[in-house]
């Protein structure tokens, strides 16, 4: 079976050009197995490019557990890449994926992704969550690097505040310049990934919300550096979100099923 490796600042998938719809998308260890760092090929996730008649294409997202996840921006941009690459879209593409329709632009340097609108935030025993295309939980911190976010988030990531389901955790530190520093425990992965897309969109509207920082928020992750842009009405609510930065092929390749 062929296979593409993308990854968004650092956060990585197989990407499989599913468009004959061949792939076995229910077989959950298979999955889990592809995306294994020692036995499989290794990745964050997977993400299928699956054909649709109102789209460009369709998204199907899969965490590292071959569980069908939520929204994956990071996986967003990287199948925006993938499909560009397919020659599937010039320079401006819409497609549906698990929380609906987005558009995307593609440049040289980066991929622009119009996320979902976000109703706003609430407290969840204290803690500030959102959902983004994926439930995310908040924290803004002193010191960020030398924090434990594996033991500190899988705390929160399995506290019954968040079941069922869960959330994932993002730490963050506003920085002298204004940039967010940001680390998160992903959730489907059970680990700190190097990047977060819909994490670091939780985290710009939390930081516009609560310290007023304005748009677009400067972020950083272990992986790279990404911004977000968005508005904010009256009511509370976000819209016009964009998730904006690189999405880069790794290799390609094939393994035996
Ligand atoms: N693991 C997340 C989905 C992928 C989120 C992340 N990879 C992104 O870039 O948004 C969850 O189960 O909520």
């Amino acid at each position: 079976m062929d296979f593409f490796k993308y990854q968004g600042t650092g956060n990585d998938f197989i990407l499989i050009d599913d468009r004959h719809k061949t792939f076995p998308a229910t077989d959950q260890a298979f999955i889990e197995h592809l995306c294994h760092r020692r036995f499989g090929i290794g990745a964050d996730g997977l993400i299928l490019l699956q054909n649709d008649s109102d789209y460009d294409f369709r998204m199907v997202y899969f965490n590292a557990d071959g569980a069908e996840g939520s929204m994956c921006g990071n996986g967003g941009r990287c199948i925006v890449r993938f499909a560009h690459d397919l020659g599937l879209f010039d320079r401006e593409t819409r497609f549906i994926a698990v929380d609906g329709e987005h558009t995307a632009i593609v440049d040289e340097e980066s991929i622009s992704l119009k996320m979902s609108a976000v109703s706003g935030t609430e407290d969840r025993d204290g803690l500030t969550f959102l959902n983004t295309g994926s439930p995310h939980v908040v924290l803004f911190v002193d010191d960020l690097e030398s924090l434990d976010v594996v033991a500190e988030g899988r705390a929160i990531r399995y506290s019954d505040s968040f079941q069922p389901g869960g959330t994932n955790v993002n730490y963050a530190q506003v920085l002298a310049d204004d940039t967010v520093f940001v680390r998160t425990y992903e959730r489907g992965v059970e680990d700190e990934t190097y990047s977060c897309g819909t994490g670091v969109t939780a985290v710009a509207l939390a930081a516009h919300q609560q310290l007023a920082l304005t748009d677009p928020v400067a972020i950083k992750t272990i992986g790279g550096n990404l911004r977000v842009s968005f508005k904010q009405s009256g009511d509370g609510t976000f819209d016009t979100i964009y998730l904006i930065g690189p999405a880069k092929r790794v290799f390609a390749g094939s393994i035996t099923v």
